[in-house]
């Protein structure tokens, strides 16, 4: 998968819902870490949708407990067919575990997204930015999800999208929860390269999701001609 423009991608824990998302998705987040036996979903898996596997630890938000496990299940995942892409958290590789994932993806051609997200606020313009220096140097997109505790924040996270974006460095940035809502359809126009939604908003994977039919049509509607 490459992340030269915009790629949407519906957020589910069941790949047997990839029919339902082809019209609006370009890809599907599988989140392994909310599936009940997600190598063999995989296995299965034959939609037409390309898969970004992802397998979140509880310590970055997700429900994975097991680091070992949980990386060695996503090592597994990009070595199979289906699978173009994969999220390691910047943690994973800042400590050196999750590389076996990133050598694994390389071997396999996948594309390595390399991901950080904060829960309880934004932090300042200079905490975002060595968060996607520092995922630009592991992989090839570096995703920053922050919560937005108010308008300035969603403004410096734009503000960092466009100066990467410009400078052909390829970055996914969200504004999670309510404030940063607007950001999940907006960033896509200052050069953020992933969006994620749910099929269905009772399924949200993070805080202010729009569901994907939505998102695909806001973005395209506000996309310039
Ligand atoms: O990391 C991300 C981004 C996300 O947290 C969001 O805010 O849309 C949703 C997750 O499913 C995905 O893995």
């Amino acid at each position: 998968m490459d992340f030269d423009s915009f790629v949407l991608c519906a957020s589910t824990a069941d790949l047997a819902a990839e029919p339902s998302a082809r019209e609006h998705a370009d890809a599907v987040e599988f989140r392994m870490d909310l599936a009940s036996d997600p190598l063999a979903a995989l296995d299965g898996y034959d939609g037409e949708l390309p898969v970004l596997a992802t397998n979140r630890a509880r310590w970055e938000g997700g429900e994975a407990d097991d680091d070992t496990e949980r990386l060695d299940a996503l090592a597994t995942a990009v070595t199979m067919d289906a699978v173009e892409a994969v999220d390691v958290e910047l943690a994973s590789l800042q400590d050196g575990n999750g590389q076996r994932v990133v050598e694994r993806a390389r071997e396999a051609g996948a594309s390595v997204v390399v991901s950080t997200h904060d829960f309880e606020g934004a932090g300042d313009a200079e905490t975002m930015a060595t968060a996607l220096d520092a995922g630009l140097e592991h992989g090839d997109v570096a995703k920053l999800a922050v919560t937005a505790t108010g308008r300035k924040d969603v403004l410096s996270l734009l503000a960092l999208t466009d100066e990467y974006d410009r400078a052909d460095d390829a970055v996914a940035t969200i504004a999670m929860g309510e404030a940063g809502r607007h950001s999940r359809v907006v960033a896509p126009l200052y050069g953020s390269r992933i969006g994620y939604a749910p099929l269905d908003p009772a399924d949200a994977t993070a805080p202010g999701q729009y569901d994907v039919a939505t998102t695909a049509r806001l973005v395209d509607e506000l996309s310039p001609r």
